[in-house]
């Protein structure tokens, strides 16, 4: 591995394809090559709230993240050490009892709906993708998804939706898309912005290996 992983951060709106991004970018690469950090799985631990209680938490809110855990991870992965990686369960939302260890490896990709809120976040990212993309076709992921695999209603989708999910994008995540150094319309189909992401991903590792010689 090289000195110091490449930070990335991959922020937009929930159902924008910051996944679908993320995941297409590492196909580019080896196993070894990219370490993915997601936010969702820094939700502060709500196990000792009562399910009920949990479900008034609002998840797009920048409180909601422990991101004091999440930087702390993050230095010590750019310092070499390995972390122990929370598990979040969605449908019970809190994290799971198991963590995951996982080392540093040459690029960290961080990804979430409010990666680049944090000042604190950004300062650490050497390059900022925004995935930017309507909100109707926003929505209409989210219902998919949060029905067919986060164990959801129709109308509990609609209703977070209108309560939480809408004012907190207008709120806190379309503003962080100012900070970005790219910005990806439509997501994970956009090939030519998934080229263009590698390609600078293989010039920077190149780069920095080439320092070391
Ligand atoms: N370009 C696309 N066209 C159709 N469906 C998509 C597209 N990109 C993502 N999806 C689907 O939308 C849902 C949300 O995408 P995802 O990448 O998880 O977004 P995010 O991580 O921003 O919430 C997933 O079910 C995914 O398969
Ligand atoms: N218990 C939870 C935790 C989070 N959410 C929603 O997840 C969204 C972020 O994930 P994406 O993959 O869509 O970026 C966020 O908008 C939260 O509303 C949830 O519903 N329940």
């Amino acid at each position: 591995m090289q000195d110091k992983p490449v930070v990335i951060g991959v922020a937009g709106g929930s159902g924008s394809g910051k996944t679908s991004v993320t995941r297409s970018i590492c196909q580019r690469f080896s196993d070894q090559t990219i370490l993915v950090i997601e936010q969702d799985y820094y939700y502060k631990d709500q196990s000792h709230l009562p399910f009920e209680e949990r479900l008034n938490t609002n998840y797009d809110h920048p409180l909601a993240f422990d991101n004091d855990l999440l930087i702390s991870h993050i230095y010590d992965l750019l310092n070499g050490k390995e972390i122990e990686k929370p598990v979040y369960d969605y449908k019970v939302h809190t994290r799971s009892k198991e963590v995951i260890k996982v080392k540093p490896k040459d690029v960290i990709i961080l990804e979430g709906i409010l990666i680049l809120e944090d000042p604190r976040l950004v300062d650490l990212m050497d390059i900022k993708v925004y995935v930017d993309t309507d909100a109707d076709l926003r929505i209409i992921r989210r219902l998919m998804r949060d029905i067919n695999e986060r164990g959801r209603s129709l109308d509990s989708v609609i209703d977070q939706y209108i309560n939480n999910v809408r004012p907190s994008h207008l709120q806190f995540i379309e503003p962080t898309k100012r900070y970005a150094d790219i910005i990806i319309p439509e997501g994970g189909q956009n090939h030519v912005a998934i080229d263009i992401m590698a390609t600078k991903i293989e010039t920077i590792l190149y780069k920095n290996q080439h320092k070391q010689i």
